[in-house]
């Protein structure tokens, strides 16, 4: 990794695959249609010269012009070629960097992903990586020959005379130190601009996925204004940067061209005192004007390769990133043979988000095939404790043992193979609902979907859609209860059939019906499994083998309903607080005022 970032260009090659060759192919055709297209200028410089000193024949005048055409559409079509092999090394290695972000992405741990919001993921994948296609398809292929070809031309110019190469310079010189005042504080205003343009996305994003929550609570003003500072920030910024480089743009667009403004005077002074021939002042003047387009080609390049030296380590290190994430998953004492108990052991766990310690030494017992319920206060720390076993996070002290084997020593796969995690959360994919029950398990026909479904009790709305199974569930989900919602994802997690599940209780409010319904699913998603379920409601954990009391990131208390309610005060206060709640909602809470 450390190379990558030393040599960018080998970092980002690695990523071409077998369009290694072609990028490099494309170099070489690059280089070659800028010796061609320099073809014209020397036959026109010969023909000057021919001209000037009244000895051109007809037959040479054509053959000098059929020469100068030749070599003009030779470098049309060597460039064509050579732009088309660039073009399509450089979609392969945006391709594969977008493939292999997005791979990275799917195993790394959700709490780390999740530090990050949609939009500066989104950001990264598409944007930052569309912005390496000019350098790679242009810049970096077509450099060689804008570079090299100026350089030769000189050469030849000094052969002449050196005053005349130097003159025939100067406005190259010139101009290029004009531009590069464009390059002062570029790597600053860079990275500004894309932490501006990072921030606007990330707002945009996160504008659009609350639009719900924004027009419940008429909070569009203030929202948008947020989103709204982000757009006019990257506005300021872009012209900030505008108004910076501009003066430099202007005076190096200016003098770039004007080569002839200073070969000409040169040019005149030496033919007077006979240091050159007319003939080699024609031709100094003809080939300077050559080179321009080249000098100007290779200026405009150094902007894009700058970006392209800007960007390419933030890619690396989002790789790297993920990298670190995924080779942690294989580390540790790493055991090939299957786990055949799923006993689970929390030993002396830590863990805290960032510096803030939230579970605090915490030793706890799961045997397999065993019910266990956390209970406790909001922010004890129920959904961190539950989310420390499928590796959301990762434990900042201590170890979490699964058949006796150390957490990190699973692969991404093999844990996600051993838990069900059923959240509150009931995301629907934008396709079919039979896709999204699948998710479940991937190589699920359709018999198997279709049984996941019925137990869940899910077959009857289903049944509701005119294209039943088929229907997509982006749209259907607008026409879903929550309640339906939830038994589509414990659809997916009968399908499962892992053999620990974590079960987020939902909170929210379903109606008793529907209530029964995913009660039922319940039943069938936790059957012969080792179960964990954040509970938020007492009646529905009171007859689970153990219930666990947190408290401020500490085990208050642990046993059954009944051990509890003898040994803990909290627990006691909990329960009669339940007791309370449910007769008063039995009551229709007047009587009890
Ligand atoms: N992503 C996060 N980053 C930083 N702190 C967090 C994060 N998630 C939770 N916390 C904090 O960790 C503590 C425990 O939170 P946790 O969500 O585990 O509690 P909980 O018992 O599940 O609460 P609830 O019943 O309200 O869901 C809280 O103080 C919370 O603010």
């Amino acid at each position: 990794m450390k190379e990558k970032r030393e040599n960018p260009m080998k970092g980002i090659l690695g990523f071409a695959g077998d369009k290694k060759k072609e990028l490099m192919s494309a170099r070489i055709l690059s280089f070659l249609s800028v010796l061609a297209g320099f073809i014209p200028y020397i036959c026109i410089a010969i023909l000057l010269n021919g001209i000037l000193e009244k000895r051109m024949e007809h037959g040479r005048v054509i053959l000098l012009l059929a020469a100068a055409w030749s070599g003009y559409l030779i470098k049309t079509l060597l460039f064509s070629k050579a732009t088309m092999m660039s073009h399509r090394a450089a979609y392969q290695i945006m391709k594969n960097i977008r493939m292999r972000l997005m791979d990275k992405l799917a195993k790394m741990p959700m709490g780390e992903i999740q530090k990050k919001t949609a939009g500066e993921i989104k950001h990264l994948i598409i944007d930052d990586v569309e912005q390496l296609e000019y350098p790679l398809a242009h810049a970096i292929p077509e450099q060689m020959g804008y570079t090299l070809l100026p350089v030769l031309v000189i050469v030849f110019l000094i052969t002449i005379d050196f005053r005349l190469a130097l003159a025939s310079l100067a406005s190259s010189v010139l101009g290029t130190l004009a531009y590069s005042g464009i390059m002062l504080g570029h790597g600053e205003m860079m990275k500004r601009y894309m932490e501006a343009n990072a921030t606007m996305n990330g707002t945009i994003v996160e504008y659009i996925n609350g639009m719900e929550v924004i027009k419940a609570f008429n909070q569009g003003d203030s929202s948008f204004k947020k989103f709204h500072t982000a757009v006019v920030n990257v506005k300021d910024m872009t012209l900030k940067w505008y108004r910076r480089c501009w003066p430099y743009m202007s005076l190096g667009q200016a003098i770039m061209p004007s080569c002839i403004a200073f070969v000409l005077p040169v040019g005149i002074l030496l033919l007077r005192n006979s240091s050159v021939t007319q003939g080699e002042l024609i031709t100094s003047i003809v080939l300077a004007l050559g080179i321009v387009g080249a000098l100007q080609k290779r200026m405009e390049f150094r902007e894009h390769e700058a970006v392209f030296y800007e960007l390419q380590p933030k890619i690396a290190a989002a790789l790297e990133e993920v990298e670190l994430e995924t080779t942690r998953e294989t580390t540790g004492d790493f055991i090939k043979e299957a786990v055949k108990v799923y006993d689970i052991e929390f030993k002396k766990v830590s863990f805290a988000y960032d510096k803030q310690e939230v579970l605090h030494d915490i030793s706890l017992k799961i045997p397999q095939g065993t019910s266990t319920a956390l209970i406790g206060p909001s922010g004890s720390g129920k959904s961190t404790l539950a989310k420390l076993l499928n590796r959301f996070w990762d434990v900042t002290e201590g170890e979490i043992r699964i058949g006796g084997r150390n957490l990190k020593s699973f692969s991404m796969k093999e844990l996600t193979d051993m838990v069900s995690y059923v959240s509150q959360d009931t995301f629907l994919f934008g396709r079919s609902i039979m896709d999204n029950i699948r998710i479940g398990k991937p190589d699920a026909t359709d018999q198997e979907v279709m049984r996941a479904a019925r137990l869940a009790q899910c077959e009857e709305f289903i049944q509701r859609f005119p294209d039943g199974y088929r229907t997509n569930a982006a749209d259907a989900g607008k026409r879903l209860s929550g309640g339906e919602r939830q038994r589509i994802v414990l659809a997916r997690a009968i399908l499962k059939d892992a053999p620990i599940v974590i079960l987020d209780e939902a909170t929210a409010f379903v109606d008793p019906e529907n209530e029964d319904k995913i009660q039922d699913a319940i039943v069938v998603v936790t059957k012969n499994k080792t179960l964990i379920t954040i509970a938020h409601r007492l009646s529905t954990v009171m007859f689970l083998d153990q219930l666990i009391l947190l408290e401020k990131g500490n085990i208050a208390a642990r046993g059954s309903h009944e051990e509890l309610l003898d040994t803990s005060d909290t627990y006691r206060r909990m329960w009669e607080a339940h007791l309370t709640s449910t007769a008063w909602s039995l009551g229709g809470g007047a009587q009890n005022d």
